[in-house]
């Protein structure tokens, strides 16, 4: 596991608990030798304590030869990763656990990763999971969507009597649907911060998961992808659950608060990213209304009152409309 953060920790601690040996590499030496010492990552996720077959360390080089690597980092910095890593991981099979869109490149995790390490072999792990949920080892179902041979074989390996994992031949909808639904669950937060009420963050979800397949078709996803666990089911779970911190990122900006900015909360560069991309790629010109109010109010380009007002004086159209 390259990554040692709340959800890098949970899928250790969840493959480990499986009987599988399992290597939790972080960056910071420091960090790893108190985890490795606690027997817990204390900093995210406190009293969920390491099975025996979990190994801890800062040193990269102990990862085994043929490994499959999963890659738990921030997207906005899983091309820094891989680069400073590139003599290790280009080797390993890489199983991208992030959910985003690069700011700057609009590319996806796996378009990263290909970009670095053109040769390596790929897939994306993602879905409805919280950090805790996993480590604490209750029931989850996720989305490994890959193109590669081995698939099955990866699926077994990943999947625990907890953790079930289906199977997609559809990586680029499994990415959108992961990283389009961090964005509607901040404007569901702003929303609720700013007391709009109930019925409006269930419309804003609604109309979100229009945008959400309607930009993935374009960006050439399955429909029915964004219908599965990546796309619906991740988009249910992060706009309803207090515990999502793009939820409680948006909850905090509607209700006027200053937020810092130094937890993951990876669907602000995502709305950025995805905004930015439409401005110089003719190809994905579409109507992304609420991503496009996200990334407004998140620059102070328009205040809260501005943006619910655009959104609500929209010309009225028939529901399934597509833009
Ligand atoms: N938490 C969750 O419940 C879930 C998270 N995810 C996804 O997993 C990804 C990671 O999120 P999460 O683990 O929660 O985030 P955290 O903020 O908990 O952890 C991020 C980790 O990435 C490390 N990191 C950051 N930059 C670098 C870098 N340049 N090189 C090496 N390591 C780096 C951090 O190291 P350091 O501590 O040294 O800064 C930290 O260990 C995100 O894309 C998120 O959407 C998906 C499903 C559930
Ligand atoms: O991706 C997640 C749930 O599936 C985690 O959501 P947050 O990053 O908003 O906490």
């Amino acid at each position: 596991m390259v990554g040692a953060g709340a959800f890098g920790t949970a899928l250790a601690i969840s493959l480990a608990s499986n009987g599988q040996p399992t290597l939790l590499w972080g960056r910071d030496a420091a960090q790893m030798g108190a985890m490795a010492k606690a027997r817990q990552n204390a900093q995210r996720l406190a009293g969920l304590r390491f099975p025996e077959t979990l190994e801890v360390t800062a040193d990269i080089t102990k990862i085994p030869l043929k490994a499959v690597i999963l890659l738990a980092v921030p997207t906005q910095a899983l091309r820094a990763t891989l680069i400073q890593h590139r003599h290790i991981l280009h080797s390993h099979m890489l199983i991208a656990c992030c959910k985003g869109v690069e700011r700057g490149s609009g590319l996806l995790p796996l378009e990263v990763i290909a970009d670095v390490l053109p040769s390596v072999r790929s897939a994306i792990l993602t879905g409805p999971s919280f950090a805790n949920d996993i480590a604490a080892g209750l029931p989850t179902a996720l989305t490994l969507a890959t193109k590669d041979v081995d698939a099955k074989t990866l699926q077994t390996l990943l999947s625990t009597p907890a953790l079930r994992l289906y199977l997609s031949d559809d990586p680029i909808g499994a990415q959108l649907g992961g990283a389009l639904k961090n964005v509607v669950a901040i404007a569901a937060g702003i929303a609720i911060g700013a007391g709009l009420g109930d019925s409006a963050r269930a419309a804003l979800m609604t109309r979100g998961f229009a945008e959400m397949v309607r930009f993935a078709v374009l960006r050439g996803a399955a429909r029915d992808t964004l219908f599965g666990l990546s796309g619906f089911g991740d988009l249910v779970l992060t706009c309803t659950s207090t515990q999502s911190r793009n939820l409680r990122y948006g909850t905090a900006i509607g209700t006027g608060q200053t937020v810092s900015e130094t937890a993951t909360v990876e669907g602000v560069m995502t709305a950025h990213a995805i905004i930015e991309s439409l401005l110089t790629n003719e190809n994905d010109a579409t109507d992304l209304p609420i991503t496009r109010m996200v990334s407004a109010v998140l620059k102070e380009e328009l205040n809260m009152a501005q943006a619910i007002e655009s959104l609500l004086s929209r010309p009225l159209r028939r529901e399934t409309d597509l833009a």
